[in-house]
C-alpha cells in the first residue's frame, strides 16, 4: 500500500515579544498563527476497521493538536522565561491575564521545533510526522521537516 501524506491546518492567536531582539518584534504584539500539521502513513486497509481507507483520522489529529498547541497558545502571550520578561510576565499572570513561559526565544523557528516535538510525543507509532509549517504572517513562516532531522 502506498505511503499518504495527510495535512491538517489549525489558527490560533497569540501574542509574544522577542526579547534582546534589535526590530519592531523587541515590543509585545500578536499574530494570527496557522500551523499546517503533515503526517505520513499508510491508510488502513481492514475493511472491518472503522478508520479504513485512513492514514489517521483528520478527528484525532485534530484532537492532538489542540490539546497540546492551540489551546495551549490560543490568547496567550509567549515570553521566554530566560529573560527580563519574567517580571512583566508575573506582572500580567498577576492580572489574569494567559501568559506563557517557554525555554526559548519565541520565534516562529523555535516554536516550530516545540510543536514537533509536542506533536511527535502524542502521535501512535504507525503515524510518522512529516512536516510543519508555521505562519507568523501572509509573509513570514517557519518550516520543520523530519528528514532534515534525522
Ligand atoms: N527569522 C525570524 N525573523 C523574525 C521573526 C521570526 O520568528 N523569525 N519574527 C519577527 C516578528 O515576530 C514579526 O512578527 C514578523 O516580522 P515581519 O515578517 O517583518 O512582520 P511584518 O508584520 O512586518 O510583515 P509584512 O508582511 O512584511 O508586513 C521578526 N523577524
Ligand atoms: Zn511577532
Amino acid at each position: 500500500m502506498s505511503k499518504i501524506r495527510i495535512t491538517k491546518q489549525f489558527t490560533f492567536e497569540t501574542g509574544h515579544a522577542l526579547y534582546g531582539y534589535d526590530g519592531k518584534c523587541k515590543n509585545v504584539h500578536g499574530h494570527s498563527y496557522k500551523l499546517d500539521v503533515t503526517v505520513i502513513g499508510t491508510p488502513i486497509s481492514d475493511s472491518n476497521n472503522v478508520k479504513f481507507g485512513m492514514v489517521i483520522d483528520f478527528t484525532d489529529l485534530k484532537k492532538i493538536v489542540k490539546e497540546d498547541i492551540v489551546d495551549v497558545f490560543d490568547h496567550a502571550t509567549v515570553f521566554n522565561k530566560n529573560t527580563p520578561h519574567v517580571d512583566l510576565a508575573k506582572e500580567l499572570q498577576d492580572r489574569g491575564h494567559n501568559v506563557l513561559l517557554v525555554n526559548y526565544q519565541p520565534t516562529s523557528e523555535m516554536m516550530v521545533i516545540d510543536f514537533a516535538q509536542k506533536i511527535q510525543d502524542r502521535l501512535p507509532n504507525n503515524i510518522k510526522l512529516h512536516s510543519l509549517k508555521l505562519s507568523e504572517t501572509a509573509t513570514s513562516y517557519a518550516q520543520w521537516y523530519a528528514s532534515d532531522n534525522q
